[in-house]
Parts: structure tokens; sequence; C-alpha cells
């Protein structure tokens, strides 16, 4: 691998707490993200996220390990430096973090005004940056006259203004709905594209890290429990909390009638469980399922189902019935085929 635009080294960061006691957020990370990549952290709230994002610009520093980037020990870096990475390194935030009383020109000009950019220099640069994320026709509005997306293109441009090499991302999409957060994504796989940049960004979304990632690192109580391309860890998903981030990824859902009568334990001898079915690549879930009922006799009824793409490669969901007496078995051999399973609920 060419030399990783962000290094964690044993990185640990402990926060003493009244008394003796202290909240370990981040437990020794070892995690290299590529230059040039969109790098996803993945987690749920509490994981440690924002404290590993805050350590790349130095927001945070670690209590034990290095954090490097772009060639600079951040943990360790004076003042002086810390402003020089700072320019290096660009952020976009939930809530965009914009000044109310500026317009969208004058918030992109920021980063530059304090950087001590010439007077002259910084119109036409915040012109291109405006251009860039489509907001042409709405340079002289105030933040308060804007959409949700537009807001975060404002952010995003503001980000760029100094011309970094990576672009921190803190749950740049969650305050978005569907439509816009695609729209958000895109600009950004665009930028990563078409200036090279390195993006790292944390989501408690895996359809985040499905649309635009090539790489991710789960995150489970200040640890990093699986990490690498985004394909590879979607497709042989070792650790439950990745299995269980997969699961919920295709949004496919229980349909009402049956939603309503599901228990969480067989209320009776024949009841059928009801088993969300998820599988990934060449894994085709149709041959399985009528060999399940073929070779082992088991009848299945399929509920819902969708299938989605990871980059140009399929991933699918199935919500299934079989009956309950027959479950492990069945699970144990669809999983030996490569099938995730997990079971969620029981009708009689
Ligand atoms: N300044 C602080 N002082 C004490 N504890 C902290 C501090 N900042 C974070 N923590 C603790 O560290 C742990 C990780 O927090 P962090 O904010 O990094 O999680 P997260 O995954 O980003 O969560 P969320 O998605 O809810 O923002 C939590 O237990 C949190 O309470």
């Amino acid at each position: 691998m060419t030399e990783p635009a962000i290094s964690f080294q044993g990185v640990t960061r402990r926060y003493p707490q009244k008394g003796d006691s202290e909240v370990v957020a981040l437990h020794d990370i070892w995690l290299d993200v590529p230059k040039g990549a969109i790098t996803g952290i993945i987690g749920r709230s509490g994981a440690g996220k924002s404290t590993l994002l805050r350590m790349v610009n130095g927001l945070e520093r670690p209590s034990t390990g290095k954090v490097i980037v772009n060639d600079h020990d951040v943990g360790a870096a004076s003042t002086a430096s810390l402003r020089r990475i700072r320019r290096e390194v660009g952020m976009i935030f939930q809530h965009f973090n914009l000044l109310a009383s500026r317009t969208v020109a004058e918030n992109i000009a920021l980063p530059l005004e304090i950087a001590g950019e010439d007077s002259g220099k910084i119109a036409p640069r915040v012109t291109e940056l405006i251009e860039r994320v489509g907001l042409t026709e709405q340079a002289d509005r105030y933040p308060a006259e804007l959409s949700g997306g537009q807001k975060q293109r404002v952010g995003i441009a503001r980000a760029l203004a100094t011309g970094p090499r990576v672009l921190l991302s803190d749950e740049a999409t969650s305050a978005l709905d569907p439509d816009t957060t695609r729209q958000v994504l895109e600009l950004l796989h665009s930028i990563n594209r078409e200036l090279g940049l390195t993006i790292l960004l944390i989501t408690h979304e895996m359809a985040v890290v499905r649309d635009i990632c090539t790489q991710v690192a789960v995150i489970e109580a200040g640890r990093i429990v699986e990490a690498g391309d985004t394909y590879e860890v979607f497709s042989k998903p070792a650790h439950p909390t990745t299995r269980s981030f997969l699961t919920g990824v295709t949004g496919v859902a229980v349909p009402q009638f049956v939603a309503h009568r599901m228990q969480e334990t067989p209320p009776s001898p024949t009841a059928e469980a009801v088993v969300q079915i998820t599988f990934i690549g060449n894994h085709a879930t149709d041959p399985m399922l009528a060999r399940l009922t073929s070779e082992r006799g088991v009848s299945v009824n399929i509920l819902a189902g969708a299938i989605e793409e990871i980059g140009t490669k399929p991933f699918g969901s199935l919500i299934v019935a079989l009956p309950a007496p027959r479950l492990e078995e069945s699970r144990r051999f669809l999983e030996e085929h490569g099938l995730l399973t997990e079971v969620l609920g029981y009708v009689g």
C-alpha cells in the first residue's frame, strides 16, 4: 500500500471522571486511511466515532499512541503547526455550523480570511467553490433562507476553501432526507474523484458506507472490531456488530399483517419463524431457498425482499417465514452457503 493519508498508531483516549474512574473512549486503535479513498467509520452512539475523527485535526489529542496526518504527528504538534495542519484538513458537520449573519459567499470566504489570503484572490476562489457545489444562484442568500441540502453544500465549499488534502465528515447527512442525502453523497463522491481528496467520514448508517465508501472500519465500545475493503467486509462480516448493521441496511421491512402478530418466542409448536436473509455478490437466494425445500423438505414463505448494489455488485435482503422447529437446521444450511440470517420473531 502507498503511504496512508492518516494513520492511527495504537491510539487510546481516556477521559478522567470524578474520583479515580475514567472513560476509555478509544482503546488501542490501529487504522490506516488510504490516500484518495473514501473511508467510513461506522458505529453506534457512544462507540467513539467523534473522538476518533477529532483526533485528525487536533481537536482531541491521544492519551497514548500517535495520529499521523500527511506525515505530521498531530498529537504532538505545536499550536503553530496545528494551524498549518488544519489548512490541510477540512471538516463538515451534521448541523452545518454556518454563521447566520453571513451570506453563502461570506461563509465560504471565512477560512480564507482567517488564513490571511489576499483579498483580491478570495472573490474568484469563492466563485469557483460556489460553482463546484452548485449554489451560484444562492450566493447572496443567508443560511436561514436555504434548505438543509443547500446548507451542507455551503459547508462542503467552506471546508474545501483552503485546498485541503483530507476532508472529515461528521455525520454530514444525518439531518437530511433520503433524496438530499443521496445528492450530498454524490457531491462528496465527485469531489473525491475530481480532486483526489481523501475523505474520512463517520456515520451510524450502513447505507452511507454502501453508497460511497471503498473502505470501512466498524467501531464498538472504543475498539475497531472489523476493517477493510467495503465489499469484502460486506461479503464476509465476521463481527456480530457488522452483521447487525448489514441486516438493517436494505430497508426491507416485515409486512404489517405479519408485524402486528409477531412474538419473541414461538407461541405454539406449529409456529413459524420470521427470518431476514441477507445475501451479497453471487450468492443467489432463489436456488438456496429452493434447495432448502427440495433437499431438506423445509417449506419457505417469502414475505418481502429487495436487491440493491454496493458499487456495481448486488446486495439483497429477503424476509421469509419457515417452520420454527426447523429453524436452526435451516439457518445452518443457508449460512453454510454464504447467506446471513437473523431471526426477527415468531408468528403462531
Ligand atoms: N469530553 C469528554 N469527557 C468525558 N467523556 C467523553 C468526552 N467525550 C466523549 N466522551 C465519552 O467517550 C465515549 C465516546 O464518545 P464519542 O462522542 O466519540 O462517541 P460517538 O460514537 O461519536 O457517539 P455519537 O454517535 O452519539 O456522537 C462516550 O462514552 C462518551 O460519553
